[in-house]
């Protein structure tokens, strides 16, 4: 199989883990930013996640440095661009970018600026490129719960225009959903869908959580179903799509490696999984190579890789009219 042309999409990709290093160097030169070094391959390797990170924890560290040049609404914008440009290039013909408008707030824009710069950023790729898009909006867990609501009604101005979903992000820890009901409950009713990160770092029962309390119809990850059979069942009766990122979970180590990373018989057995990349520099990745470790590693055919993508589109926050388009690629 030719990785590269095969049609791709990616439901789970995080913006400030997606920055190019070059963007990072030129952003903070124009911001008069400092910057840890000039040396490209030395960003580089600030920014991209070892393999030998400890946990989930270690891995969020790497954000900090895209963040600060992540405050203004050129900087916002550029990055959205160039984020679905580097996914169109490699035939990505649908991408779901997540992000958390509370990270980019450290010089005075207000939610509707921010928001309003990525949405642009996709907008300027669309007309560009084969590519379509939508955002989805990440609270993370481990902040002020204050300002969620804010960032709810600032989002919803965008809905169904750029903007599709609601998110939980970040450190994982057991039992989050419960703190998070009213939130959840407050973006369903302004038109929000929902997908949220849970049974990564954390155990099965934030998925069934997750989707019982919070009504995710995405997980991200969900890794963790495994070994807790009532999660496993729920996941397959309520037909939840899992966003599983191949590469970012070993480096998290939600998995061991990926020969144990239970992708391939959960397809075997009617859990829905999609291939997504996480986080583009973090992960050091693309949709060409994690499509090419699944396929390689688990002795995929060009039937199942199909399959998969057809799960992708079904369960893809996409309007029907772009859905229609993207079977078109469909095999
Ligand atoms: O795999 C992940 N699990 C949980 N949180 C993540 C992951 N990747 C990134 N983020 C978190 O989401 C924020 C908004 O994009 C990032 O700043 C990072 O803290
Ligand atoms: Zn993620």
């Amino acid at each position: 199989m030719n990785y590269f042309d095969l049609p791709k999409i990616d439901l789970h990709c995080h913006l400030d883990g997606s920055v190019r290093p070059q963007t990072i160097i030129e952003l903070a030169h124009q911001q008069n930013l400092p910057l840890p070094s000039e040396d490209i391959s030395e960003i580089k390797t600030l920014m991209v996640a070892p393999e030998t990170c400890q946990n989930l924890d270690e891995y969020l560290m790497r954000f900090e440095l895209p963040l600060s040049v992540m405050q203004t609404e050129e900087g916002l914008e550029r990055i959205s661009f160039e984020v679905f440009e580097d996914a169109a290039k490699e035939n990505v013909k649908y991408l779901e970018v997540r992000f958390g408008p509370m990270l980019h707030l450290q010089n005075g824009l207000t939610f509707d600026q921010i928001i309003g710069s990525v949405v642009k950023g996709m907008k300027r790729a669309e007309e560009q490129y084969d590519i379509h898009g939508n955002y989805i909006l990440s609270i993370l867990r481990t902040m002020p719960k204050d300002r969620i609501n804010e960032v709810i009604d600032a989002g919803a101005k965008y809905l169904n225009n750029g903007v599709v979903a609601f998110d939980l992000a970040g450190s994982e820890v057991s039992g989050f959903c419960h703190e998070f009901i009213p939130y959840a409950q407050y973006a369903i009713e302004k038109g929000y869908r929902v997908t949220i990160h849970a049974g990564e770092q954390g155990d099965g029962q934030n998925v069934h959580d997750a989707v019982s309390l919070l009504g995710a119809e995405r997980v991200g990850h969900g890794i963790h179903i495994k070994g807790h059979p009532e999660a496993y069942e729920l996941v397959k009766s309520e037909s939840v799509a899992l966003e599983t990122c191949p590469s970012s979970n070993i480096q998290t180590k939600a998995v061991d490696n990926l020969s144990s990373h239970p992708i391939k018989s959960f397809h075997k057995d009617g859990v829905l999984i999609t291939i997504n990349t996480d986080n583009r520099t973090v992960s050091n990745t693309t949709m060409t190579d994690e499509v090419r470790k699944v396929v390689d590693e688990f002795d995929l055919t060009r039937e199942d890789y199909f399959a998969i993508y057809k799960v992708s589109v079904e369960h893809s926050f996409a309007a029907d009219a772009v859905k229609q388009h993207l079977m078109q690629y469909a095999e």
